[in-house]
């Protein structure tokens, strides 16, 4: 008996293990949890039976004086363990990796030449099969170099290869697409950085004997890159299949995730933890039947998100599944209402989009309209970079109330442009009230709608209006912050949104604000409503942790990343971004990560 193995672990296993559950731990989702324990069941009933016949074959062996005694199928205790960590420091780091991504953009519809549609994407066809034909050849070749050639050195990579290549076709066969179109950060790091790190730990416990190769059914060949001179080359390939197929597997469950998630269509309906059933039914979905209009307006959705504001685009990540999806629909809508309005070249072409979308949204919520006649209608009045935005808002999840009191808000905005805004249009501290909540209240109700059309929660009726109320609150506090840091922007667009009692307070007018928005005058204006701002915040705050447990932490990121933009202005040091006081990114990131940690 000895502790030679343990000891690999205590020193290179459990580490990282600790570090990477440190880091994760505020992302950790109960989905998470789940599919690591997937991952980890399929891992170590996939490999037991294999390793146990290269220990019976003595193909490798531990020396007796190295494991502490227990096996399983004659398998150290040792090794089952390896089978686990390696499996579970893996995932972690493809879990860090994809939080940011939403996998749906990744889906891919693959159109025949006979498509209705018209044919799209045939290189898939071309991806398919060429990595199907590469691993059927390993595994021919596997098999003629021992079988056929009789070539007994080549036994333990033929068995890696036998073992790990049908595996490796399966998911290949199943998710290729998926695997094609991520990002490479999402994939090939999360395989090269646990591979080269465990070569590493394999020439480590190769040295020391801890666990030994025979001769005569290993090549013989020795990897020497970055000092690795004791790497036998089927450790590095089992090292690096292995992760692949840590990697494949995920890769393959999120893909089905995204299919279940996506297309409402298919009628699934996407469950907390989605049984393995409905994982392996998702996967086999046809890509002919993918709805690529939907995946291409989800991309649009997602990069203008990207692209128009930090705050929420990092918010987003912390949000799952359909709900995630939801959101950025609606932030993609409410965006794209805001800017048709606001960049419209005259006041009446402003007061054109406003009907336009007024008519939208009568369509929209009328139950007796058909899908298709509301489709035509944004067709041909929208611009088309406006489409997808107007199709895809999830109106049956919302009430229509919110949508029209949003168009309200919008519609105040026109008054600045009008009659050379005489008087301004937000007169006093009820105006600006009434004005953020037309504007932010009302999102906030809607993202609450969402959560409780699509999360369950145990509030009744009643709980859920008051829970919503509060969220009205909270948006109303951050659209004083959003106010606060714009005043300079909206100066030169000829908009003043400090109460204009409030100017008169300070001997200023609106006008003269517009001329010069800056100074000792300002400054105080702008602490004074972000002093209201955080009165509401601190109010409104409590009712976050009567959410549903899977929002409340995002909702928590969403709401702080956004007001740590108020901490910063009152702190008075900031950075620019496009004219507009902003957050360093490590800070939101320091923000986001410290907000889920409470969860
Ligand atoms: C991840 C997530 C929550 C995403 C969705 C958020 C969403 C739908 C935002 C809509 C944004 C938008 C374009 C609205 C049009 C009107 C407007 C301009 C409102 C201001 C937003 C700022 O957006 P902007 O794109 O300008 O962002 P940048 O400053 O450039 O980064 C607003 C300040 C309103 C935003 C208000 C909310 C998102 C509501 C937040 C409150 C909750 C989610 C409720 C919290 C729950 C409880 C129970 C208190």
């Amino acid at each position: 008996m000895g502790y030679d193995y343990a000891l690999v672990h205590l020193k290179y296993t459990i580490p990282p293990a600790l570090a990477l559950s440190i880091l994760y731990r505020p992302l950790l989702t109960r989905l998470d949890v789940y599919k690591i324990c997937f991952l980890i069941t399929i891992a170590v009933v996939s490999t037991l039976p294999w390793d146990s016949y290269l220990i019976r074959h003595r193909i490798w062996t531990y020396p007796p004086d190295v494991i502490i005694g227990p096996t399983i199928l004659q398998i150290p205790l040792e090794e089952v363990f390896f089978f686990v960590i390696q499996t579970y420091n893996t995932t972690l780091l493809y879990l860090m990796f994809n939080k940011p991504t939403l996998h749906s953009i990744y889906l891919r519809a693959e159109r025949g030449p006979n498509h209705p549609e018209g044919p799209l994407n045939q290189q898939w066809k071309h991806y398919r099969w060429g990595g199907q034909v590469l691993l059927f050849f390993t595994l021919l070749a596997a098999y003629a170099f021992t079988s056929v050639l009789g070539r007994k050195d080549a036994t333990y990579m033929s068995l890696i290869i036998w073992w790990a290549a049908p595996f490796l076709l399966l998911l290949w066969s199943l998710g290729y697409q998926f695997l094609v179109g991520l990002p490479f950060t999402n994939t090939i790091l999360p395989i090269a950085l646990p591979t080269v790190y465990l070569w590493i730990v394999d020439c480590i416990a190769l040295r020391r004997g801890t666990w030994v190769i025979e001769n005569g059914t290993k090549l013989g060949i020795h990897l020497t890159w970055f000092g690795l001179s004791e790497l036998e080359i089927e450790e590095a390939v089992f090292f690096l299949v292995t992760n692949m197929l840590i990697v494949f597997g995920q890769v393959a469950f999120d893909n089905a995730l995204a299919v279940i998630n996506t297309f409402s269509s298919f009628g699934y309906a996407p469950p907390a933890l989605p049984s393995p059933l409905l994982l392996v039914q998702a996967l086999l979905k046809p890509a002919s039947e993918y709805d690529q209009g939907r995946i291409d307006g989800l991309r649009e959705a997602v990069n203008r998100l990207r692209q128009k504001s930090r705050s929420f685009y990092l918010a987003s990540g912390a949000f799952e599944g359909k709900l995630r999806i939801y959101l950025i629909m609606l932030y993609s809508f409410c965006r794209v209402a805001d800017d048709l309005i606001d960049e419209a070249s005259s006041l009446d072409e402003s007061q054109k989009w406003l009907n336009k979308l007024e008519e939208y949204l009568d369509r929209s919520c009328d139950e007796k309209e058909s899908d298709d006649s509301i489709t035509a209608y944004i067709r041909e009045s929208f611009p088309k970079w406006a489409h997808s935005a107007l199709l895809m808002l999830p109106t049956k999840e919302l009430t229509a109330q919110p949508l029209y009191d949003l168009l309200r808000g919008f519609e105040m905005d026109l008054v600045f442009c009008s009659a050379k805004s005489d008087p301004f249009p937000i007169a006093c501290e009820a105006d600006l009230q009434l004005y953020s909540a037309r504007v932010a209240g009302t999102v906030a109700q809607m993202c609450l709608e969402l959560v409780f059309a699509l999360l369950p929660s145990h509030e009744n009726e009643a709980a859920r209006r008051s829970l919503i109320q509060a969220g009205s609150d909270m948006g109303v506090a951050l659209q004083y912050v959003n106010i606060s840091r714009d005043i300079e922007v909206d100066a030169q667009l000829g908009r003043v949104y400090l109460p204009t009692d409030w100017l008169k307070e300070m001997s200023l007018t609106p006008k003269q604000v517009i001329q010069n928005p800056r100074g000792p005058k300002i400054d105080a204006l702008r602490r004074r409503l972000l002093d209201k701002a955080f009165a509401i915040y601190e109010e409104s705050k409590g009712a976050i942790e009567r959410l549903p447990q899977q929002a409340k932490g995002p909702m928590r990121v969403a709401v702080e990343s956004y007001m740590e933009i108020g901490r910063v202005l009152r702190e008075g040091h900031f950075q620019f971004h496009r004219g507009r006081a902003t957050v360093p990114k490590i800070r939101r990131l320091r923000v986001a990560w410290q907000t889920l940690l409470r969860s």
